[in-house]
Parts: structure tokens; C-alpha cells; sequence
């Protein structure tokens, strides 16, 4: 892709949050007035503490949960009409994925295509050709005929980035994508999202490794139920508003420095999340 290409590209792939609320029918109120928005050639983290909203707003955006107020558009569009298009890709947790269900690697991987082919869902060279590039991309083609539920953490992960691929939406979500992977996996993720960045692609990026969002996001949201701060990380990852948004759970910050200590001390006193030094 020339350069030119790449800005076109980039600047036709967007995501829009306005002023979204979301009341479960239980009536909590999971996040309110949330508004943010992001263009490609973005990695953007999402950051907050258990249960500030990042999944909930994950579902509003692949439109799983509605909004009672807002509105979200992707690439200019509606939701619905996004999804038409497969204008968006989601990686999910690996928590919500029941890995006793028995399909091939290759199969998960096609199923990023279904939104290209006909109402029969039947394959056509190019979907083959695509869920082979994707696997390659992520380094698991030599585990195409094995059961996703006979994987590692980190091989599953790989298996769920190379099924966004496949689907070539320029709008990636991706949940939680460190957690339960090994440091191989790690970087490779990290090396895609950077690819991708420099490819116009737009993500956002929901974690709790704090350490890692200034090495592979370029922008961040802080969420606590409603937008904390938001904007480049070199302007709005600072210890002020980490502080805001992890309230009295933040400890022994210093980022910025040569050998930077973040800790995140969840609700039952037990680290969570830890970057440099010691838990
Ligand atoms: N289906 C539901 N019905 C009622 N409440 C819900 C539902 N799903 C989530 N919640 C609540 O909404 C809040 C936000 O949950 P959500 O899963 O979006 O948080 P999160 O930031 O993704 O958390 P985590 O970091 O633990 O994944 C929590 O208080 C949660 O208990």
C-alpha cells in the first residue's frame, strides 16, 4: 500500500462513541455518557479496573448490547449497517469462549469469513486463501487440523487474531489480548497491532497491563463507567489520571522513569497486574 493509499484508507476507518449509556435490565447502570472517537493508523487501550464498563462497551460497539442513549458509528455507519459490511472484528476474552465445543483451527479461522460468502456459507478459493494467509501471519498453519480446545492460552489467542484477520475489517477490538499468553505470544501481538497500526488499521485494545500501553498504543481511554480522560498517551497516560481512575488501587507509580513500578492492588488485596520490580 503506497503511503497515499494508506491515508485514504486511514482516514475512511473511524470509530465514533457519542454520549453512550448502558442499564442492564437488572437496572445497573453500567457506563453513562461515555463519548470518545478514534481514526485508523490508532492503537488506542482501554483502560479501567474490573468492572468499570470495558466489556460493556466492547458489546455496544458490536452491537450485543444496545444503548439506551448515544449512539455509535463505525467507518460513518450505523452499528447494524457496520456489521452488514464487516466493517469490525472482535477478539473476545478467552474466559467467554466454551472450549469444549469441537471445531478445527481452521474452521474458528473461516469463520471470519462468513461474512463474505452467500447465504449458503460455502467457502470459495479466495475465503481459503485468506484463512491460510492468516494463519501463517500468526504462525499456527501447521495447527489447522487440531481442536481449538487442545490448545494453549496463547495458541487459542492466535487462533482468534488470525480469524479478525481473516474477516480484513479495519476496525479490530480486542479483549484482554495478554492475558494467559506466553512471551512469544505477547510479542507477536504486539508486532500485529503495530503492523496493522502502520497499515491504517483502527484498535482498541482493553488490558490490564498498564506497564505495556505506552510500548504498543499510541492512544488511550480511561474508563471508570464514564470517560476518565482520554487522548495520546503521552498526554493523558500520566499518573494524575491513573490515579482517577483506579481510585485508592493504585500503588507505587513511576512511570516515566528508567525503571518504571506500576502495581495495581485489586479489591481482595491481591496483586492483579505489575510491571518492573516486585508483586
Ligand atoms: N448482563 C449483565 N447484567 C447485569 N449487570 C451486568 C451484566 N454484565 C455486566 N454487568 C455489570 O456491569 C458492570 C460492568 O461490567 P463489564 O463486564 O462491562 O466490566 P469490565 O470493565 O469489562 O470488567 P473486567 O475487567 O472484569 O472484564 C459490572 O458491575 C458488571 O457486574
Amino acid at each position: 500500500m503506497t503511503p497515499d493509499e494508506m491515508t485514504d484508507t486511514s482516514l475512511n476507518t473511524s470509530l465514533e462513541v457519542a454520549d453512550i449509556a448502558v442499564t442492564y435490565p437488572n437496572g445497573h447502570r453500567a457506563i453513562h455518557d461515555v463519548s470518545f472517537s478514534l481514526r485508523g493508523g490508532v492503537t488506542c487501550a482501554l483502560v479501567g479496573v474490573n468492572g468499570s464498563g470495558k466489556s460493556t462497551l466492547f458489546n455496544a460497539i458490536i452491537g450485543i448490547v444496545h444503548p439506551q442513549k448515544g449512539s455509535v458509528r463505525i467507518n460513518g455507519l450505523p452499528v447494524a449497517q457496520a456489521l452488514k459490511r464487516n466493517s469490525v472484528a472482535y477478539v473476545p476474552q478467552s474466559e467467554n469462549i466454551d472450549w469444549h465445543f469441537p471445531i478445527l483451527v481452521k474452521d474458528v479461522v473461516m469463520l471470519g469469513r462468513y461474512g463474505h460468502m452467500g447465504p449458503l456459507r460455502r467457502p470459495h478459493d479466495a475465503d481459503r486463501v485468506a484463512v491460510r494467509a492468516a494463519m501463517e501471519r500468526m504462525g499456527i498453519a501447521d495447527l489447522a487440523e487440531r481442536q481449538i480446545g487442545a490448545l494453549s492460552g496463547g495458541q487459542k489467542k492466535r487462533v482468534f487474531l488470525a480469524r479478525a484477520l481473516a474477516q480484513e475489517s479495519r476496525v479490530i477490538l480486542l479483549d484482554e489480548p495478554f492475558t494467559g499468553v506466553d512471551v512469544q505470544t505477547e510479542y507477536a501481538v504486539m508486532d500485529l497491532l503495530q503492523a496493522l497500526r502502520e497499515q491504517g488499521y483502527l484498535m482498541l485494545v482493553s488490558t490490564h497491563n498498564l506497564g505495556a500501553v505506552p510500548r504498543y498504543c499510541n492512544e488511550v481511554v480511561l474508563l471508570n463507567r464514564t470517560v476518565i480522560a482520554r487522548g495520546s498517551v503521552a498526554d493523558v497516560y500520566t499518573v494524575d489520571n491513573l490515579e482517577r481512575t483506579f481510585g485508592g488501587m493504585l500503588k507505587n507509580i513511576g512511570l516515566g522513569e528508567t525503571a518504571p513500578q506500576v502495581r495495581i492492588v485489586s479489591d481482595d488485596e491481591h496483586p492483579a497486574v505489575f510491571f518492573g520490580g516486585q508483586a
